[in-house]
This record gives structure tokens, sequence and C-alpha cells, in this order.
């Protein structure tokens, strides 16, 4: 039985495959803003993306991915609270049941309806794979969506979504900006995390975006759907 999100292969069954669930730096949390620190060393982040290296859209069976060319610089996180260059290699979503629910970090306990994660590896190990199993290998970028106006950005996504639907297929998915679906101030909180689905490796270096992104209820309706039809069916 894989892991996934329904009773008897969800979260809290985890650990028995993957007993790091127990580790002390795991993901997601509840980000306490009163409780959190500023640290006047950390930098504004810097993120440069470029369309030409999107290559697919993918239904891996949990989520819906979009993956990117990383055999060169084109794509890359810097500065912020990391050192050195991080590449991108994919982002995906989190959603829930319902729209009072589905992020995985939560904000003094307030749920967004979903979550993007975009996923970076630190070009100091030779590849995502490598850099996957390192303390400071991975860096990912989360913006929390919230329902409200339609977001014209997704909606590029959500449209492919209809010819991915069963789990493990993909389709060529090109020119798609990824800093589009970016909140337009960039203030970040940062810990050192885990990552938030199995294999659960504590080599991320998590990068939480304080200001939502919206997106629009049928839209957060349809990435459901699509998931409730194609992909994990959520506890929440
Ligand atoms: C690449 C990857 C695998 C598992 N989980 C994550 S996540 N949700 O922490 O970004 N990313
Ligand atoms: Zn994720």
């Amino acid at each position: 039985m894989s892991w996934g999100y329904a009773e008897d292969n969800g979260p809290a069954k985890w650990v028995a495959n993957f007993p790091i669930a127990d580790g002390p730096r795991q993901s997601p949390i509840d980000i306490v803003p009163g409780e959190a620190s500023y640290d006047a060393g950390l930098k504004p982040l810097s993120i440069k993306y470029d369309p030409s290296t999107c290559l697919d859209i993918l239904n891996n069976g949990h989520s819906f991915q979009v993956t990117f060319v990383d055999d060169n610089d084109s794509s890359t996180l810097t500065d912020g609270p990391i050192s050195g260059t991080y590449r991108l290699k994919q982002f995906h979503f989190h959603w829930g049941a319902a729209d009072d629910r589905g992020s995985e970090h939560t904000v003094a306990g307030t749920k967004y309806a979903a979550e993007l994660h975009l996923v970076h590896w630190n070009t100091a190990y030779p590849s995502f794979g490598e850099a996957a199993s390192k303390p400071d290998g991975l860096a990912v970028v989360g913006v929390f969506l919230q329902v409200g106006a339609e977001n014209a950005s997704l909606q590029r996504l959500l449209d492919a979504f209809d010819s991915i639907k069963t789990k493990g297929s993909q389709t060529s998915f090109a020119n798609f900006d990824p800093s589009t679906m970016l909140p337009g101030c960039l203030d970040y909180w940062t810990y050192d995390g885990s990552l938030t689905t199995p294999p659960l490796l504590e080599s991320v270096t998590w990068i939480v975006c304080k200001e939502p992104v919206s997106v629009s209820p049928e839209q957060v309706g349809l990435q459901r759907e699509c998931s409730d039809r194609l992909c994990a069916h959520r506890l929440e």
C-alpha cells in the first residue's frame, strides 16, 4: 500500500514506512508571526525564472506537478536565507476538500485554500537526487492561495489538467513563467524543515511568502474536482 491521504495510508500512518516522520525538523509547521524573530542579516529573495525551461505537467497521483529543465542555471533562486545557487526543479500544489482548508503550513492556525510549492535544489551538489539527502540540499518557496479573485496564471495550468486524467500521465507544457504566480511582495518567513510528503527528507530550507495570492472558488473547485477524479483523496 503506497502512501496517500486516505484513512489507511494518510499522514498519521507515514511513520511506519518513513520513520523520519518523527524527526527533529519535520514540515509543515504552524507559523506564529508573533513568535518569529526578525533577522536583519537575511536578504531579499532573488528569483529568476526562464519560461523556456518549462517542460511538462504531470499527475503524480498526489498532486499536479510542472517540471523544469534543470541542466543549467536558467531558472534559479539565490539570496534570501540561502547561500549559493538553487535551481528550479518543479512546482506543485496542495489543497483540501473545501475552501476553508488545504494549505500545509498554517499561519497562527489559519489554513488557506491551497499552497504552491516551488522546489529548488542546491547546485553545490551534482543533482536533485543528491541534493535531496543533504541538510542544505533543497529550498522550497511556499505561496498561500486564498479564495478571491480569479488567478489568470493558474487558469492556464487548470486548462492543462484535462489532458492528465490518470495518475502517472503527463503532457508537454511549455513557456510557463512561474513568477506570474508569486505575490507582489516577497517578504517571507524561513525555517529549516523537510519534504512534507514521503520520503519526508530533512533537507529543505523553507521560504514561506507572507502575502497570499488569490484563486477563485471555481478554480480551486476545479483543482479539487480534478484531484478527486485524478489524484489522491485528501483526508481534509
Ligand atoms: C520534491 C518533493 C517531494 C516531496 N515533497 C515535496 S514538498 N511538498 O515538501 O515540496 N517536494
Ligand atoms: Zn509540496
